[in-house]
């Protein structure tokens, strides 16, 4: 708006200047860096239970088990007899992943899935609303009639956990609840492989209608594959969504070997980096794997001692930054491994979530170099169009360090962020 005339003394608003811009929490495409992650909208229900429990149940340890709501009532209502619930805590593997994205990037994100329409006290919903970042846009959520999704986690004296996965309406995500514009601004969009086993149910088209977003905007799109069994019941379906849609492929070793064969999980790898651009492969106690491309041109040796196993020296180029395989001129194979940060915690409270916690430190490098392109577009750092601000090395001490935090807390999701002197992309910090 122009002033209304001249005045002696100073304008009384600025007409030069923009007008300020008011913190918002929704999420303002032209103005944000954020991710959108797009989940079956789930709250875990955490109890204690002995391995003859699951037994007694028919349940598959270790794996994530979907079963009819009768089923899933009779083992709650048991578990409640037996207190043995400890809690209750957001959860979805996406929702987690975007949760700590945020609370490690102190920035925002879109959570895209349903949420009950009237929110009671100490229902699911409540109990999802209360555990998740206040930097986590729910604003485009749709409002479903019944419950979201329950997630009883079983936690065995072994420390591994169990789901049993109650439904209720978290499928019920329409694709006229995935907001382009909103897509279209991202970083980065992420997703699971889990609504692939929701057959015949909205979530589906919800999802490819949101992958083929991200595709058309040049979104880089990021894929969880979840618990073993659903890639085994459902690989080819999933295998044709990588190839056509995916450019980063987050995976346990078990899951890994589901989708290769290859129970190594280098030469799960190398097999995967034939469809996708970059992949994760969480290995529990052995740590974690990230592989990818770069373009010969501007590849870099790792000052690290070099490994070899099943590919041999094949963290020599670790050093490198990850590329698109379709933007590289010699597209080049890149390996790096690393070994649990502190050799993992003395004593771990549960491994629920460690994955997802990896993930979003990638993703969280991986927004970090969006932003930096868009305030510093002729830094040398975007000579190359990166897929990430730091290199393949720097990238797996970060998830590393990300997955260890969750290890030593109760929670799948991080209740604050590192510590500050550690809140750090920079290399610099880590070398020390
Ligand atoms: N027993 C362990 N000892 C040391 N570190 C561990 C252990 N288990 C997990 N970690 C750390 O956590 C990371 C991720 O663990 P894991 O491979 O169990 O993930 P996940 O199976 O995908 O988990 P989730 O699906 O619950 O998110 C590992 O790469 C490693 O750094
Ligand atoms: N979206 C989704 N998340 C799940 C499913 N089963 C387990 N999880 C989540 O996986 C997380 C741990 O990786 C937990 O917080 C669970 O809520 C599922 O079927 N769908």
């Amino acid at each position: 708006m122009k002033f209304p005339g001249l005045r002696k003394i100073k304008h009384y608003f600025p007409v030069s200047q923009p007008k300020p811009q008011l913190p918002s929490f929704e999420v303002r495409p032209e103005l944000d860096t954020y991710i959108v992650g797009l989940d079956q909208t789930i709250v875990d229900v955490v109890a204690s239970v002995s391995d003859e429990f699951l037994q007694k149940y028919n349940i598959r340890k270790g794996l994530s088990n979907l079963v009819e709501h009768g089923k899933a009532n009779l083992i709650y209502q048991e578990l409640v007899a037996q207190q043995a619930i400890s809690d209750h805590f957001a959860g979805g593997t996406i929702g987690n992943t975007i949760h700590n994205y945020s609370v490690l990037a102190d920035d925002k994100s879109v959570l895209l899935g349903v949420m009950s329409a009237n929110i009671a006290l100490g229902s699911p919903a409540y109990h999802y609303v209360c555990h998740t970042s206040s930097k986590v846009d729910m604003n485009h959520l749709q409002g479903v009639a019944g419950d979201i999704g329950r997630g009883i986690t079983m936690i065995t004296p072994d420390g591994e956990r169990t789901f049993v996965i109650d439904p209720s309406d978290m499928d019920e995500l329409s694709p006229d609840y995935i907001p382009t514009d909103i897509i279209a601004g991202a970083a980065a969009f992420v997703v699971s492989a889990y609504p692939l086993r929701a057959t015949d149910q909205p979530i589906q088209q919800a999802m490819f209608k949101a992958l083929q977003d991200a595709k058309a905007h040049n979104v880089p799109v990021v894929m969880s594959l979840g618990t073993r069994h659903l890639v085994e019941e459902n690989r080819e379906q999933i295998l044709s969504t990588i190839k056509d849609y995916v450019n980063v492929l987050a995976m346990n070793e078990l899951e890994a070997e589901a989708l290769t064969g290859c129970a190594d999980p280098l030469k799960a790898a190398e097999a995967i980096l034939d469809h996708t651009d970059m992949v994760l492969i969480t290995a529990g106690p052995e740590g974690l794997y990230l592989c990818g491309h770069t373009d010969d041109n501007v590849k870099r040796e790792s000052s690290n001692p070099i490994k070899s196993a099943s590919l041999a020296d094949f963290n020599q180029y670790e050093f490198s930054r990850p590329m698109l395989h379709a933007n590289c001129d010699k597209p080049l194979k890149v390996y790096s491994h690393i070994d649990p940060y502190l050799g993992g915690p003395e004593r771990i409270k549960n491994t629920n979530g460690a994955g997802d916690g990896a993930l979003s430190a990638i993703l969280h490098d991986m927004a970090a170099n969006h932003f930096h392109k868009q305030v510093q577009p002729l830094s040398g750092k975007h000579e190359q169009p990166y897929l990430a601000y730091s290199s393949f090395a720097q990238i797996c001490k970060y998830a590393n360090r990300v997955s260890y935090e969750i290890l030593v807390q109760n929670a799948p999701r991080l209740s604050k962020g590192l510590p500050e002197r550690e809140d750090s992309l920079e290399e610099a910090y880590w070398e020390r």
